[in-house]
């Protein structure tokens, strides 16, 4: 089995800042993580090493069994889907919905040839329908809701078929009947075995989807606990992770948390 990520003893120092401190995690083909971690714990910044975005200042992080520093970052980002906020303030919003997603196929084909053009057009279709935005196709990209938003972001994630898709906190911003319909869509993602190796970056954990397998809790840059969610979702690793003591309530393969008394 392949080794998605290996994260070995990583720091990564900004000025006096020690973002992420000696942190190791492993992640390997097909596992569906969710990481989860209070504001400022070093989400994103993780999320920036496994996208190839960024090096630790010590210690190592492999990609595809491929360690950052020995290997060309740009032969393996086509494999890594990337959904951020800090992604979507580049896109125009004046963009046509289709091409937002069509144009991640750009630094893949290269050149754009017509035969290209058609087998990437209808990828871009089929993924536009599966995230329920065939319909607003020709609209701009500044016209659609935050929630169509998102969705649209992940089928430009997915335009690549990546082997890894990472999502930064894709629920923000969301209302409720909005997260719960991206909950849905995510679950389905994770149970499909054709899907890529997933990992979801969120501070809510009624934002984990049924499917998903594993759970790395961060704080302050370092690991509070990381394995199968059964093993480590519960009370004491929650309420060290959030630094509150919390009580854990769990429905229909659905977690939810409250402070408790
Ligand atoms: N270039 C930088 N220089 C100094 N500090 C930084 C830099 N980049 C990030 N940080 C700090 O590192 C910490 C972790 O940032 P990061 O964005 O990774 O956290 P996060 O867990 O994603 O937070 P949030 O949930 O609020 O998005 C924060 O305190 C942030 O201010």
């Amino acid at each position: 089995m392949v080794q998605v990520l290996e994260f070995a003893d990583v720091d990564v120092v900004r000025g006096r800042k020690e973002i992420l401190k000696s942190l190791s995690w492993d992640v390997a083909e097909g596992e569906r993580w969710v990481v989860l971690g209070p504001n400022g714990a070093g989400k994103t910044t993780l999320l920036q090493l496994a996208a190839t975005r960024m090096h630790p200042t010590r210690g190592t992080v492999s990609v595809f069994e491929e360690q950052l520093g020995k290997v060309d970052v740009f032969e393996l980002r086509p494999l890594i889907g990337l959904s951020s906020a800090a992604l979507t303030t580049h896109i125009r919003e004046d963009e046509r919905v289709l091409n937002v997603v069509l144009t991640a196929a750009y630094g893949m084909t290269g050149r754009w040839r017509e035969e290209y053009e058609k087998l990437d057009e209808r990828r871009a279709f089929r993924l536009l329908h599966e995230w329920g935005m065939s319909t607003m196709m020709n609209r701009t990209f500044g016209s659609l809701s935050e929630g169509e938003r998102k969705r649209v972001q992940i089928a430009r994630a997915l335009m690549t078929d990546p082997e890894l898709l990472l999502l930064d906190e894709p629920g923000a911003g969301l209302d409720l009947a909005g997260r719960e319909d991206l909950v849905k869509r995510l679950t389905q993602l994770a149970k499909d075995p054709a899907s890529p190796t997933l990992v979801l970056v969120t501070h809510h954990l009624e934002e984990i989807p049924p499917g998903f397998t594993h759970a790395l809790m961060i704080r302050e840059g370092e690991v509070v606990a990381a394995g199968p969610l059964g093993e480590v979702m519960n009370e004491e690793n929650l309420s060290k992770t959030f630094d509150t003591k919390l009580r854990l309530m769990q429905t229909e393969g659905r977690f939810m948390a409250v402070a408790a008394e």
